[in-house]
């Protein structure tokens, strides 16, 4: 895989690395390593890789992991998977996380259905938002899922985001109260910015308690909002949900197409 450019970051931050592709092809292939190294690592040291999943561009992304040598390589039986958001649609419709996930992914390599942790998608947002965190408290319960050593949340071993030009990151949308919430683990939103409007979405808390994040963003219309989350304008409040993605504990990953990383400063990434 050719990187165009691969670069650790300090400062405030504790442990964060951008990763810039030539080509989509190329940041899919390290993506597709990336997850496969972490699996391989979780499995040998807790037995399970539990894993969250976004929607979007994200999940085309992650294709070759269905290919060789991941179908193979992968312990797919070990993998137990979460959505880090959903929207609140059912299960076969066409705006559902899942069921991209599910047709694109899941159904391509041997993950246990009973390992698949999806919405119920027959209540309410509040009501799907409640449950699923049930659901992740039983799990963390039965240590399927990790718990953090510095706060409450569950640990995941891996959360991947996309985001949104808007710089959204789940459905942690810009100046929405969303964003604010330290108790839940899991909230809901009905008036997302952009549609559907009903979503579920892990808080912040349990993104930035998790040992892993990678946040994956392609294409020029989210150039603007990569500079605005990376290079930390206006630090003490930055201005997009994605500058706050950082776990604390773990690792910080972002992957980018050299026109999502065309407008970083001082940029030895520009396009
Ligand atoms: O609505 C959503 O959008 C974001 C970003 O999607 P993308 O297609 O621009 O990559 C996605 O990460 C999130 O899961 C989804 O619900």
């Amino acid at each position: 895989v050719e990187l165009v450019g691969s670069m650790a970051l300090s400062g405030g931050h504790k442990d964060r690395e951008l990763r810039v592709h030539e080509s989509l092809d190329e940041l899919s292939t390290d993506l597709a390593d990336y997850i496969a190294e972490l699996s391989e690592a979780s499995v040998k040291e807790r037995g399970v890789f539990a894993i969250a999943l976004s929607g979007g561009s994200l999940i085309g992304l992650m294709g070759k992991l269905c290919e060789a040598p991941y179908n193979k390589t992968v312990d797919w039986a070990k993998w137990y998977i979460f959505w880090a958001d959903e929207r609140v649609v059912a299960k076969n419709h066409a705006d559902s996380n899942y069921k991209l996930a599910k047709d694109r992914l899941l159904s391509k390599v041997p993950i246990i259905p009973s390992h698949v942790h999806s919405i119920n998608d027959t209540v309410s947002a509040e009501e799907a938002a409640d449950d699923y965190e049930f659901v992740i408290r039983q799990l963390v319960k039965s240590r399927v899922i990790s718990v953090s050593d510095i706060s409450d949340c569950p640990k995941f071993d891996l959360i991947l985001l996309g985001m949104g030009p808007d710089g959204h990151v789940a459905s942690l949308f810009p100046n929405h109260s969303a964003l604010e919430e330290k108790d839940e683990w899991v909230t809901f939103i009905t008036d997302s910015p952009k549609p559907p409007p009903e979503r579920i979405t892990f808080t912040l808390p349990v993104i930035n308690s998790a040992s892993n994040v990678a946040i994956v963003a392609t294409g020029d219309s989210k150039a603007e909002a990569v500079h605005l989350a990376v290079d930390d304008v206006g630090s003490d409040s930055p201005s997009v949900p994605a500058g706050v993605a950082q776990p604390l504990k773990g690792k910080l990953v972002w992957f980018l197409d050299k026109a999502a990383a065309s407008k970083l400063e001082g940029s030895q990434f520009s396009a």
